[in-house]
């Protein structure tokens, strides 16, 4: 039997809201939760410190509410407490599968969850506890993916884990092309100058420029978490 270490210590794991769905059409699928959180737990077991961001699409994204005709800002609010919403589901699924969760918010909720504070975060992940990072980056016209690589850059995490419902990064989206083509990997640059959807630039750009590379892998695709953390090839790896 091979022991094997994991390849990172500490990771950021970006879950978007609407892997949550499952094959449902809105809000949280209570399996899929469930076969995600078991899926982190695999990987804490094995002493990988785990903190997660979770998005809002599942619920509600700024965007839309902005499309038909409300304030932006406002309605990006209700997205980052669509994450606070999500997050208290992740952390509750992960508190009965064995797990220790936290939820920390980058808006003040107090009564809900406790406040994002950097040293507590970073206590509670060497403690083997998981940080479930809700709210986003707690502004407006921002997205979780850009709060992943904020957090991820802020707590030293060695990989930003994007899992997602497509398998990597392709020449274009997948679901919109059929002949588009998977990356094993690409520099920052290369993902920015094509314009491919996969993140918004701004969570590309931070991550390039603190070299924390990034790997995109399917939420879908069973056993695939555990492989990434062990260092194995699995979907995208997207680097400075
Ligand atoms: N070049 C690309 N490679 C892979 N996926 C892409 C690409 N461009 C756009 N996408 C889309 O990005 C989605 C993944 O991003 P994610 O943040 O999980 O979704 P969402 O923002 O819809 O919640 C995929 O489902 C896919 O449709
Ligand atoms: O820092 C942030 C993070 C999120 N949001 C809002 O929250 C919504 C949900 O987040 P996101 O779309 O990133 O979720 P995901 O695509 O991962 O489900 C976004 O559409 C935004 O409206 C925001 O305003 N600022």
């Amino acid at each position: 039997m091979s022991l094997a270490a994991p390849a990172h210590k500490r990771i950021l794991l970006k879950l978007s809201g609407e892997a949550l769905m499952g094959d449902d059409a809105f809000g949280i699928n209570r399996a899929t939760i469930v076969r995600m959180v078991e899926e982190i737990a695999e990987v804490n077991q094995l002493g990988v410190q785990v903190a997660v961001v979770i998005g809002g699409g599942n619920i509600f994204r700024g965007v839309a509410g902005g499309s038909v005709g409300m304030d932006r800002a406002t309605a990006d609010y209700m997205g980052m407490l669509a994450t606070v919403m999500n997050a208290l589901a992740l952390a509750d699924a992960m508190d009965k599968q064995g797990m220790t969760a936290r939820v920390m918010s980058a808006i003040a909720i107090e009564q809900v969850v406790e406040p994002y504070v950097r040293p507590k975060a970073l206590q509670y992940l060497e403690e083997g506890k998981v940080v479930v990072f809700a709210a986003g980056t707690g502004n407006p016209f921002f997205t979780t993916d850009t709060a992943a690589a904020l957090r991820g850059a802020e707590i030293g995490a060695e990989l930003v884990l994007k899992a997602t419902k497509v398998d990597g990064v392709y020449t274009a989206d997948p679901n919109k092309d059929p002949s588009a083509t998977r990356y094993a990997k690409l520099t920052f640059d290369e993902a920015i100058s094509r314009n491919l959807g996969i993140m918004d630039a701004t969570a590309f750009a931070l991550c390039r420029d603190q070299k924390l590379p990034i790997r995109v892998f399917s939420i879908v695709k069973h056993g695939a978490l555990k492989r990434v953390v062990m260092g194995e090839d699995e979907g995208t790896l997207v680097y400075a």
